[in-house]
């Protein structure tokens, strides 16, 4: 079994990506790293290029530029194949085959299959072995697609909304197994969502794309540390003379109340009260303001072989 490593490398690199559709491009020249062994989340207006992402790394779309790899090797490849599992976002699963036979499918498709993992999954939900997929509710076909990417005891599990169609117990339970299984393996999650709360407890690294783009990548402590909170009274339109030369990343004037989330570039003067935001509260930020200049921290930034060594 492997370590959920290789020679220390990322889990996932993307250098130059782009993909193209017929109406333009879905991406656009994301260069990011994801280490191996963080629980990752993928954030992003709609449309802004999470599922293609998504699609790349698990191999069933093509980039038409730049490359991805996973664990070094080419999503295509038999050792990324094994290495990974995908969860789509439309949980495409046989509607004729039952339960039982889902999970054989899955045996007998992935080596390493771990059936008492996949069966708990499905049993801790009740959900019947001998019932036919097509007869199951959304949430419960969700649960035996878990359960399918579970088994699979994959080093990178890839997750595109996994939960929008879990009640609230559900997801904690599922997301509770995630952490457990990631814990207990050292496995690397990259999972998209919409529900930002939900990332805060789960999450120790971020990458939020936008328009095609990376905006911010990195880990979450790092991203925070970069940012910081400034409120106070002022008159008058726009920002401050005194933030001026700040990264502003969104600001807002309410009465004579101003308030902004800021990358300080330097020591802060001015009356203002600053604090460090929450997770939520920046990602929101960045949703907002899709214009933002874009945040990739060291630990999420791509090197080149010169740049490495010169490190
Ligand atoms: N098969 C396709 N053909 C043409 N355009 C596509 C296709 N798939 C996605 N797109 C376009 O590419 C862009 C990115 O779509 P994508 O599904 O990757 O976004 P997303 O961030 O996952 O969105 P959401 O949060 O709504 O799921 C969108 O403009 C979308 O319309």
């Amino acid at each position: 079994m492997s370590d959920g490593t290789y020679a220390g490398g990322p889990a996932l690199e993307a250098v130059g990506l782009g993909k193209r559709y017929r109406r333009g491009w879905a991406l656009r020249d994301c260069s990011f790293r994801l280490p191996a062994g963080r629980i990752c989340g993928l954030v992003g207006p709609n449309g802004a290029g999470k599922t293609t992402l998504l699609g790349i790394a698990a191999h069933v779309l093509e980039p038409t530029e730049g490359t991805l790899s996973v664990f070094g090797a080419a999503p295509g490849s038999a050792e990324a194949g094994r290495r990974t599992a995908f969860l789509a976002q439309d949980k495409p699963l046989y509607r004729t085959f039952t339960v039982a036979e889902t999970l054989r499918l899955g045996r007998e498709l992935n080596p390493g299959w771990d059936q008492r993992a996949a069966e708990g999954i499905v049993r801790a939900g009740n959900v019947p072995l001998d019932a036919r997929i097509a007869t199951l509710s959304g949430g419960q076909r969700t649960r035996v697609a878990f359960a399918l990417a579970f088994g699979k005891r994959p080093d990178l599990l890839l997750l595109d909304e996994p939960m929008s169609d879990l009640d609230p117990v559900v997801r904690h339970e599922l997301m509770g197994t995630l952490m457990a299984e990631a814990a207990e393996r050292g496995s690397t999650v990259l999972m998209s969502t919409h529900v930002l709360a939900e990332l805060e407890s789960v999450c120790d690294y971020l990458v939020v794309v936008a328009q095609g783009g990376v905006r911010l990548a990195g880990d979450v402590d790092e991203l925070l540390y970069a940012h910081t909170r400034v409120s106070g009274a002022r008159n008058g339109e726009g920002v401050p003379a005194d933030l001026a030369h700040h990264t502003v990343v969104e600001s807002r004037t309410g009465g004579r109340q101003f308030s902004a989330l800021i990358r300080a570039e330097g020591p802060l003067a001015g009356p203002w009260d600053t604090d460090s935001p929450t997770m939520e509260e920046l990602l929101l930020a960045y949703l907002r303001s899709t214009g933002a200049p874009p945040l990739i921290t060291p630990t999420a930034e791509v090197r080149t072989g010169t740049q490495a060594v010169a490190a």
